[in-house]
């Protein structure tokens, strides 16, 4: 295998049959053993992005490279080490949950290849579903298929798609936790969701895709701390404060009996000054709390940005 970055992306256009630019010059690298996000609203042009590196939908220009392999030209090599969890079955093969893992197992060559498959299906939960037929398994069972289908042959690349798109809270955690092991183990993980919190929570480093083309790009720490620049403040009062003086008044975000909440910009109101200004109040504050930006809000301010520049 050539040392090379997982995924490596250059100039990459994708203009569809009816003329719709759906990728408009993507760069991108992601290195091996990464736990990388994809993150955009619907129609960025993420499914696109990822169905061109598993080779489903043709690019109209540019690099697209698993491990240095061309995504079309060395097809074969680069699909066997990319592992792809698509939103849902295309089709509903009835097959048994293990027939159907056999089954791909030996669309990429690999005959004996059970005892993975018993791993498998013991860390996604699925062993005492192993003889049940596809199409008599719950939304959810099928979703934890899906994955073990992506990695029966144990790809450094694993890309998913949205998987936890509907999973119940209990599901998306313990695929979580399997996911997670897997990139422990070594492997590049490439993850698009809208679950904001997810991305957070598991990416070491996020694109932000909007338009077919990426509007943010970084580590996920400095995305936030780039961004960090409206934080919540929750004020407790040991009475009704009444208006608060001019300077605050205007970032306040609600009212509540005692409690204020305000949104206060790092660089325009300073704590030191905030703080400064509220003791000036006849009312003494009793608890308070400063909530940093969260992902959720920093995509929706580059969304914004980009909108209002675009
Ligand atoms: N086969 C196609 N023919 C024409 N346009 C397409 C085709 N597939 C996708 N598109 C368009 O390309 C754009 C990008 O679609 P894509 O599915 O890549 O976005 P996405 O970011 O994955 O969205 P979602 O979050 O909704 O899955 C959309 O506007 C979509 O309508």
């Amino acid at each position: 295998m050539p040392e090379a970055t997982a995924v490596h992306i250059r100039s990459l256009r994708k203009t569809y049959g009816t003329g719709f630019l759906a990728l408009a010059g993507i760069d991108l690298d992601v290195a091996p053993g990464e736990f990388f996000g994809l993150l955009g609203p619907n129609g960025a042009g993420k499914s696109t992005l990822i169905n061109i590196l598993s080779g489903v939908v043709h690019r109209s220009s540019g690099v697209a490279e698993v491990f240095g392999y061309d995504v079309e030209r060395q097809y074969r090599q680069s699909r066997q080490l990319l592992g792809v969890v698509p939103q849902e079955l295309a089709y509903d093969p009835f097959f048994t949950v293990r027939e159907f893992l056999r089954w791909q197992s030996g669309y990429f060559g690999l005959r004996r290849n059970d005892d993975w498959i018993d791993e498998l299906m013991a860390e996604l939960d699925l062993t005492d579903k192993a003889d049940t037929n596809l199409r008599a398994l719950s939304g959810g069972m099928k979703r934890r298929v899906l994955i073990a289908q992506a990695l029966v042959h144990q790809p450094p690349v694993v890309v998913l798609d949205e998987p936890t798109a509907g999973v119940d809270v209990e599901l998306r955690q313990s695929l979580w936790r399997f996911v997670r092991r897997y990139n422990s183990l070594g492997h590049t993980v490439i993850l698009t969701t809208h679950y904001l919190e997810e991305a957070e929570e598991l990416c070491e480093r996020i694109a932000i895709l909007q338009h077919g083309q990426i509007i943010a790009l970084d580590r996920k720490e400095r995305l936030l701390a780039k961004n960090r620049r409206k934080r919540t403040l929750t004020l407790e009062f040991d009475r009704d404060p009444g208006e608060l003086p001019s300077g605050l008044n205007e970032v306040l975000l609600g009212a509540n009996g005692n409690t204020r909440v305000l949104q206060v910009d790092e660089v325009l109101h300073p704590m030191s000054e905030v703080l400064h200004i509220l003791q000036g109040l006849p009312a003494q504050i009793i608890d308070l709390h400063l909530q940093e930006p969260r992902l959720e809000e920093v995509f929706t301010d580059l969304l914004q940005e980009a909108r209002s520049h675009g």
